[in-house]
């Protein structure tokens, strides 16, 4: 139900809108002064608000400009009195979306409520195109692969794509199981409605089923307004539930609900909703032992794994190395404007032996510091953030101290911002890149970990 705030100092008025709303269908909320309205704005959210241009304490430009400096976006509707023509068309200037003429014509207020509140729903479905546009343009990859291994993968994501079926998505971090999921969701007949993506190792607990299914206004301490779920949001799209393994064992059964029977309820609702959802899940964590050690349900087990794509690790696949190489490395050379032509030899040499514990996601981010560092249009080994360790393997040469430039320029936060991502990056490289182990080393839980990692484009 769309919410309409009536900000006027006459209750009477306020009180006769609300009649006269609430028969059309909107929720209301009443505020008889400025300070009442905008705090209601803040924390409650409204679709659109009914603003008095003249309130005991502020006018409507003061009001509008209030919005401006707090960052609340939201359409206003002016309602003016003779002679405050001059304020509403200043107000109108400053963003408004609309004004009434008082004594209002209540066809009038009601057709501009309607419209208001439909561009309101347009402009935010527009942010989430532009959002995924730009996660798309700026971090999707071209899905790179030559080995036998790949081969497979891509034949059976041909065979699923049409459908509707469930794919469980399993290998370790940083083989490629998002690019899988958007592959699959690219080429399907949803490629035109969202994609979106759920990390159910980075949502804290106690908010995990708000997060996918929503909440009722006063459903528990926070849940300050309606909210819609992931999986409404989803509608006629796909979910891809990323680290499945971490959803906690009460949010499994209503998972389960929503795969047999497509509906749910929001948190603290009665009200089932319907949806339709193709459901895609991934995870690095071995589901059978989980199922076995009892902390996976069975039957959920079952109902996600219908098509099972597994990705192997890269030591696995050693025939995709140079081919990922060669890609990330032309990649970042346009992304940084650079006239690099390869990879030399040498470092190719080194590279192919190295076991990639971060798999895909570490050739990326050695390939973008490779390309930041070189001086020359061939890397060379030495622009590599990789050293020999003398037996013809690699490591890391972020295991050397890391070192701080006290001429370094930059504002303190991105100082310290750079610090923590090579404390990170040091640590995941210490431990094969198992995040268990990396959190334990680094005095972090597993969420707060991840939260790091994807702050610091490393998920
Ligand atoms: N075959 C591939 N070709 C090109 N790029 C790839 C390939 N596989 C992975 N990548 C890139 O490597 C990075 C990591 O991939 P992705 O996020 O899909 O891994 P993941 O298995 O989902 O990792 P995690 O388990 O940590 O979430 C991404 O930037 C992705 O674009």
């Amino acid at each position: 139900m769309s919410k309409v705030l009536i900000v006027d100092d006459e209750e009477g008025v306020c009180e006769m809108l609300k009649d006269v709303l609430e028969d059309e269908g909107f929720e209301i909320t009443l505020a008889y002064n400025a300070k009442d309205a905008l705090k209601i704005m803040e924390t409650e959210f409204p679709d659109t608000v009914l603003l008095d241009i003249r309130l005991p304490d502020a006018d409507g430009i003061e009001v509008m400009d209030k919005l401006k400096q707090m960052g609340i976006e939201v359409p206003v509707i002016l309602m003016t009195a003779f002679g405050t023509t001059e304020i509403a068309i200043q107000a109108m200037k400053q963003g408004a979306h609309d004004y009434l003429n008082k004594p209002l014509n209540l066809d009038e207020l009601v057709l501009a409520v309607q419209k208001s509140i439909k561009m309101q729903r347009l402009v935010s479905e527009v942010a989430i195109l532009r959002e995924e546009l730009d996660q798309e343009t700026d971090s999707v990859d071209s899905f790179i692969g030559q080995s036998r291994h790949m081969q497979d993968v891509f034949k059976t994501i041909g065979k699923v794509v049409d459908s509707d079926i469930t794919v469980l998505i399993q290998g370790e971090s940083g083989t490629g199981k998002e690019v899988v999921a958007r592959t699959i969701h690219s080429n399907s007949r949803r490629s035109s409605r969202p994609f979106i993506k759920i990390n159910c190792a980075t949502i804290p607990e106690q908010l995990m089923e708000s997060e996918l299914f929503g909440h009722e206004k006063g459903s528990f301490t926070g849940a300050v307004s309606q909210k819609a779920g992931k999986f409404e949001i989803a509608h006629n799209g796909i979910v891809f539930l990323d680290e499945i393994g971490e959803l906690p064992l009460h949010t499994q059964a209503k998972l389960l609900r929503v795969l047999q029977e497509k509906e749910f309820e929001r948190v603290g609702g009665t009200k089932s909703i319907e949806v339709d959802v193709r459901i895609l899940a991934a995870t690095n964590r071995n589901l059978e032992d989980m199922v076995q050690e009892g902390k996976f349900r069975e039957d959920l087990y079952y109902r996600l794994n219908v098509v099972n794509v597994k990705l192997p690790p890269l030591r696995e696949r050693k025939e995709d190395i140079s081919l990922l190489i060669n890609y990330f490395v032309k990649k970042f050379a346009r992304k940084y404007n650079k006239n690099i032509s390869g990879i030399s030899q040498e470092a190719m040499i080194f590279a192919e032996k190295y076991a990639w514990p971060g798999n895909v996601r570490e050739i990326k981010n050695v390939c973008e510091q490779a390309v930041v560092m070189a001086r020359n249009s061939v890397l060379m080994l030495d622009d590599m953030p990789l050293i020999g360790n003398g037996n013809g393997f690699l490591e890391f040469k972020n295991n050397a101290k890391i070192s701080l430039d006290t001429n370094d320029k930059r504002s303190l936060k991105d100082i310290v911002a750079e610090v923590e991502k090579q404390v990170i990056l040091k640590s995941l490289n210490e431990n094969n890149w198992n995040r268990q182990n990396t959190a334990k080393a680094l005095g972090l839980n597993r969420r707060s970990l991840y939260a790091k990692m994807k702050e610091y484009d490393l998920l």
